[in-house]
Order: structure tokens, then C-alpha cells, then sequence
């Protein structure tokens, strides 16, 4: 039995999960009842990169990097009027490009050198959420830049050195992208005025640099291949174990893990030769900062720890009186337009089904009379997520999430046209076109359908926080959410492929067959990343697998949705899709846990290879899962290697929860058969596809 002999406890019991998806390839391969895939556009039409570099105006150099940056000429950028008039362009009184957002903007070619690096009074550049490839240029020439956003990319090759040279950044966000090797030295003090760093889910390795200065208020360099101590500077023992999770090889006391060849957890960052030297208290263990329960750091009396911990709380109280001192201003801002706004008290929470489009939320919410408090773009931009938080009136506001820039106002997205896409268990869903360009996806929670007490603002605004925090390839974003009184809205990234549900039962019919096996399994590896990363990195519970909520992106690679909205579910009698719930949720009052998410994996995997709707759990108990499978699929894929997914399926679809296996374990699994799969590709003798 394949799936038992792997869930013996032969695996690491707090696993690093693989941020990063392999190269996209195995979806669509092959001719068996495949999706058509839309074909390339047409190439742009405009002069080679050198012609317009030679003559280097702004206009020209925008030309220059779009040409490679997005090679099929989707962005439909209009190069022939100043570029100072579109709305992600900011310019200066001469016509000097200042800022430059162009996000989720389906970019997908090279970030060619020489191009937008010219652009010398840039101060924000963000080309987050494209699917740039190659190196990240020199971009040394840019030396105003103070924010630079290049997340959720594919750049690889070392972190820039040309970056390190920018001193005056303060937010820097390369997460997601894969990037490799060490981080240049001396990158600890490159930027004094630093508040945001983020180099998650790349695969940078290494020692971690001693980062000290007290203006870093955000740094994320989980899941990466980081080893050693993890420094314990105030600042970085502030930033909790999470910050630098999914990295097997880091240890130290901030983390709690014992270093190899070390008794004591005390370090003072790479450089000390692992020696063991006084420990350093930090500010959460003073008592005087956040309290973080996973830390707690042994008491020192050395005069540079005292110093250390004097100026840890020194920040956290120049912190604290930041804090105040804004939600001051916001409630002060709040009162006065409150008095000049009518406030109707029975603004009641709209139907879905009376509100058909996104203009009809824009009155909601106009006569709702809410407090705007999105910053100008490029405050924004350099805004830590925290500091975004406080600008947060408990009603009324648009919160970016993970350190987003707020790349669009709240009028702009109640303005946005928009259609309905459908009316799902916890509220209705619209694909929204802001200004006429950027399509986001919006939720508009129904508190008739979910209850009251999970729209609660605190609890709410808690929750989203978390959930706005996950940031996975395989995992469709959260970008901002919305509350006022009585409106909740969820915006996500839009994914341009569809459903797996279509994929699978769209379009076939009745004698359709199951998907190609190369897709099925890059699909369930996909799904089982983003599965892995919500359960280890976050410790949340996705609470609604099913294969509608499993959308395909602009690779066709599987991407979760409607990620760890449990808490709606649990609170309500919402009627979720029964075959995946788990047999211990069947009571109206469910708790949602990991094992749930597995159990609801499990039943997917089998509609995925089965191309058949997903199996209730009384017929389940019935079944000869293998017998079902095989007799599904006539396409010639190995026996053995679908039994084995058949018995991953049937470990994960086991009735008590403590025998399914982990979402690692799965995805270890599915891995193995996979690789297994391409070995056998390779000798030719599976999979033909007849
Ligand atoms: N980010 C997105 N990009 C593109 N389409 C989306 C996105 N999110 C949802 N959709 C589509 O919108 C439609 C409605 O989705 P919705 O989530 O409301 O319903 P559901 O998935 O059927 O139910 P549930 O609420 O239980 O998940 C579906 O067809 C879905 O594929």
C-alpha cells in the first residue's frame, strides 16, 4: 500500500514547502482532450529597443522596456501620447517619469536593460504580479528610487547588486520571484531608511544578515534556502519566527530550534564563528512590544544587550505614538466629514440578488457615506502594511494587503463597471474593470448567507489581515478588502483560464474523458503547493476545496481560491458542496481543521484523475476506489503509477482524521509520482495517448 508506507513518520515533521512552482509545462501537454490555448497576439510593432534608447526621452524608454516586457503587445500601452497621461505614469513638472505602477498587467517577457533604469527621477517602480523572466538589470542609475516592487515575478539570478546601491529605498519587495544565491555583503546597512523588505519564496541561500536598523518595520525572508542562526538583533527577533519560516536550514533561538553543533541558542549573527556569546533580549520579551507567544528569549544583563534593549524600546515606543497619533488624525477626519455626511442607519446589507452590477454597490456605498482613507499612491507605496492598518477606521476603508501599494482608490473601484460571474455559498462574485484597465475580481459577502457574528469589524478585519498575508503562486491572491458598516467586499487577482471545473466537467460531454495524466498530475502538485503552504506557513485552514474553487492562471497553472474563508463557513449554516466535506464536519456546527482540507483534497484528486463528479462520502465507503478509476481512464497511463495516486487519494479520504497524511506529506507524494512519471517519459513507455 503506497499511501500507507508514506505516511509513516519517515518525513521531517516541520517540512520546508517549495514556495515556487516548477516551470510551467506539464498542463496542456499532449493532444488527449486537451484545452485549446489561446494563441500568441501579435508582436508590438515599434522601433528596435536601441533606436528609442538613442533617443531617450521618457516616452522612448517606456517604449524600449514594454517591447520586451510585454512582447505580445497586450498591455495595449498608447506610446504615441506622453506617457505622463496614463494612470500608471506620475510625472514631474518637466515631464520626468516619477512613478511608474504597472501591476498585474500581464507583462510577461524580460526586463531589458538600459530602459527603464534611465528613468533617473523614478521614485516608485512596481512591476508586481507580472510574469517577468531573466535577470533583474543594473538598475544603478535610478538613485531616487524609494520603493521598488518587483513581487510575484519570475526574475532569476542573484539578488541585484545595482539594488544595493540605492540608498534611499525604503520598500523593497522582491518576493516570489527566483531569485538564487547569497545576498550581496554588507546589504545590512546598504539602506539606512529601510521599513519594508520582503524575499520570501525565492531561492536565495546563505547566512542571514545581522539587519539592525530600527526604521525596518516588515521583513519576510521565509522560503528560501537560508541557513545558520537567524541573527537576534531587536529589530529581527521582532519580526516573529514566520518571518522566517520554510527555510529547513535556519536555527537559533528566535526560531527556537537548536543550530547543529551548538548547546546554547544564543548568536549574534554570522560573523561570530557560531561561538557562544550573551544573549540579546528582545523587545517582545521586554514586555514593552507586540507580544509574540512564540518568543521568548532568556534574560541578559550584559551593557550591550541593555543597550540593545534601551533601543528596542525605543522604538516600539516611537511606535506606539506613531500609532496614536494616527488614529487620532483618522477618527478626527472621520468625525468631521461625518458631520458634514448623511449616515443613513438603514443602509441594510444589499441582496445579492437585488444588486446585478458593481454600480449598484457604488450607490450603496456613496449613500453609506464612508471615510476614504487610502493614501496618495506614493505615500502608499512606502507604507508599511502596519502603518496602512492604523490609517484603518474600523468602517469604511479599503485595506491593501501584504504591503500592497494602494494601486487604486476606493472610488475608482466603486466606480469600476463590472458583471457577475456567479452567486457563490458566502456571497455574490463580479469581475470589476477599473478605469477601463485593471480587471480585479470582487466578493461581496452576503451577511444573510454567512451570519453576523464573522462579519464582526474587528474580527473581520483580523481574519482578512491573515488571509491578505498569503502570497503563493499557486494560491489566487487577496489584494484589499472592504468593510463599512454594513458592506464587506473581498478583492482578488482575476484569473484569466477559468475554473478546474470547467476544465474537467465544462465543456465534455457525458462519454468525455478524464484530463491528459501530464495535467492531472501538475495540477494536483499545483494544488497540493498551495495546499502545503497554506497549512505550514499560516496555519490556517483553507475550508472550502473544491474544484470551482481551483482556477487556472495565465500559465494554466491551478491556483486555490477562496483561501482560509473557514471562519464565514464555520459560523454558518452555509451549504457548502457535501461530497468534499469531511465526514467529521457533517454536524452543522463544524470545526474546520487541516485534516478537513485534506479530506476534501483527497476527494478531488479522484474527480481530477476520474473526470468524474466527486464521490459522496456514503458512496466512497463503497467503492473500489482503484477499480473506479481505472475503469474511467482508457488512455494507456501506467497501472501503477494511477494506483498510486489512487492510494494517495485513499489515505487522504480516510475516516478518522488523525490517519490522513499532511498536506506535505501529499505533495511529497504526488511529487514522487510525478518525477517517477517523467522518468518513465523518458524511456518512452507510458502515457501514450491514443
Ligand atoms: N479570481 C477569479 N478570477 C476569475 N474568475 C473567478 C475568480 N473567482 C471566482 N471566479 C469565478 O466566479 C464564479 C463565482 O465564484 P464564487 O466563488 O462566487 O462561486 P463558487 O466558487 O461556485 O462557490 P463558493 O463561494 O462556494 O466558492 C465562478 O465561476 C468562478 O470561477
Amino acid at each position: 500500500d503506497v499511501a500507507s508506507s508514506y505516511s509513516q513518520p519517515t518525513l521531517p515533521a516541520v517540512p520546508p514547502v517549495q514556495a515556487v512552482r516548477p516551470p510551467p509545462a506539464a498542463v496542456g501537454g499532449g493532444s488527449h482532450s486537451q484545452p485549446t490555448f489561446p494563441p500568441r497576439a501579435p508582436v508590438r510593432a515599434v522601433p528596435p529597443p536601441a533606436t528609442l534608447v538613442s533617443t531617450a526621452t521618457p516616452g522612448a524608454l517606456l517604449a524600449a522596456f514594454l517591447a520586451k516586457a510585454d512582447p505580445s503587445a497586450h498591455l495595449r500601452f498608447p506610446l504615441a501620447v506622453s506617457p505622463c497621461s496614463h494612470p500608471a505614469v506620475s510625472c514631474s513638472a518637466d515631464g520626468q517619469i516619477t512613478r511608474l505602477v504597472l501591476e498585474s498587467s500581464g507583462l510577461n517577457g524580460t526586463f531589458a536593460p538600459a530602459t527603464l533604469s534611465r528613468l533617473v527621477e523614478l521614485r516608485v517602480l512596481s512591476l508586481k504580479s507580472n510574469a517577468l523572466h531573466g535577470p533583474i538589470p543594473d538598475l544603478s542609475p535610478l538613485e531616487n528610487l524609494k520603493a521598488l516592487f518587483l513581487a510575484g515575478n519570475r526574475f532569476s539570478g542573484p539578488f541585484p547588486a545595482s539594488v544595493a546601491s540605492l540608498r534611499r529605498l525604503r520598500s523593497i519587495d522582491l518576493a516570489g520571484n527566483r531569485l538564487s544565491g547569497a545576498l550581496p555583503p554588507g546589504i545590512e546597512v546598504a539602506f539606512p531608511h529601510l521599513t519594508f523588505l520582503r524575499l520570501d519564496a525565492n531561492h536565495f541561500n546563505g547566512s542571514l544578515p545581522a539587519w539592525n536598523q530600527s526604521s525596518l518595520k516588515l521583513l519576510n525572508v521565509s522560503y528560501n534556502n537560508f541557513s545558520g542562526p537567524v541573527p537576534v538583533t531587536p529589530v529581527m527577533a521582532q519580526m516573529g519566527a514566520a518571518a522566517f519560516a520554510g527555510n529547513p536550514e535556519l536555527c537559533g533561538e528566535v526560531l527556537r530550534r537548536e543550530c547543529r553543533g551548538s548547546h546554547l541558542l544564543f548568536f549574534h549573527g554570522p560573523g561570530n564563528n557560531g561561538s557562544a556569546a550573551p544573549p540579546v533580549q528582545s523587545a517582545a520579551a521586554t514586555g514593552d512590544g507586540p507580544q509574540r507567544d512564540d518568543i521568548s528569549l532568556p534574560d541578559s544583563s550584559t551593557p550591550r544587550s541593555r543597550k540593545l534593549r534601551r533601543r528596542a524600546a525605543i522604538a516600539v515606543a516611537a511606535t506606539a505614538a506613531a500609532f496614536v497619533a494616527v488614529l487620532l488624525l483618522c477618527a478626527m477626519i472621520a468625525m468631521k466629514r461625518g458631520k458634514k455626511r448623511r449616515r443613513p442607519s438603514s443602509a441594510a446589507y444589499p441582496s445579492p440578488k437585488k444588486s446585478a452590477a458593481m454600480s449598484e454597490v457604488s450607490r450603496d456605498n456613496t449613500d453609506l457615506g464612508y471615510v476614504e482613507c487610502v493614501p496618495d499612491e506614493e505615500t502608499a507605496a512606502m507604507m508599511m502594511p502596519e502603518e496602512k492598518a492604523r490609517r484603518l477606521e474600523r468602517s469604511g476603508c479599503l485595506t491593501f494587503c501584504a504591503g500592497e501599494g494602494a494601486s487604486y482608490s476606493l472610488e475608482q473601484l466603486m466606480r469600476a463597471s463590472a458583471e457577475v460571474l456567479g452567486r457563490g455559498s458566502v456571497g455574490t462574485t463580479y469581475k470589476a474593470v477599473l478605469d477601463g484597465r485593471l480587471v480585479v475580481i470582487v466578493k461581496r459577502l452576503d451577511a444573510a448567507k454567512i451570519g453576523a457574528a464573522a462579519l464582526e469589524a474587528e474580527a473581520f478585519e483580523q481574519n482578512m489581515d491573515a488571509v491578505g498575508r498569503l502570497r503563493h503562486p499557486n494560491l489566487v491572491s487577496l489584494r484589499a478588502f472592504f468593510q463599512a458598516k454594513e458592506e464587506r467586499l473581498l478583492v482578488y487577482d482575476y484569473q484569466p483560464n477559468g475554473s478546474l471545473y470547467s476544465l474537467i466537467h465544462g465543456s465534455r460531454s457525458s462519454r468525455a474523458k478524464p484530463l491528459h495524466w501530464t495535467s492531472c498530475l501538475k495540477i494536483a502538485e499545483d494544488i497540493g503547493q498551495g495546499l502545503a503552504y497554506i497549512h505550514q506557513a499560516s496555519r490556517l485552514v483553507h475550508g472550502n476545496i473544491k474544484s470551482s474553487n481551483v482556477l487556472l492562471g495565465s500559465d494554466f497553472e491551478a491556483c486555490l481560491t477562496d483561501n482560509c474563508l473557514a471562519f464565514l463557513l464555520e459560523s454558518s449554516e452555509v451549504k457548502d458542496d457535501a461530497a468534499y466535506r469531511a465526514p467529521e464536519n457533517m454536524k452543522s456546527n463544524r470545526r474546520l481543521t487541516p485534516k478537513s482540507d485534506i479530506y476534501a483534497f483527497g476527494i478531488l484528486l479522484l474527480e481530477l484523475i476520474s473526470g468524474k463528479p466527486p464521490l459522496q462520502h456514503s458512496v466512497l465507503v463503497a467503492t473500489n476506489l482503484q477499480t473506479y478509476v481505472q475503469s474511467a481512464r482508457d488512455d494507456g497511463v501506467d497501472v501503477e503509477r494511477l494506483s498510486m495516486i489512487v492510494d494517495i487519494a485513499s489515505a487522504c479520504v480516510r475516516s478518522s482524521p488523525e490517519s490522513r497524511p499532511t498536506a506535505w506529506q501529499v505533495l511529497k507524494m504526488i511529487q514522487e509520482v510525478k518525477e517517477a512519471d517523467t522518468a518513465g517519459d523518458n524511456d518512452s513507455d507510458l502515457t501514450s495517448n491514443s
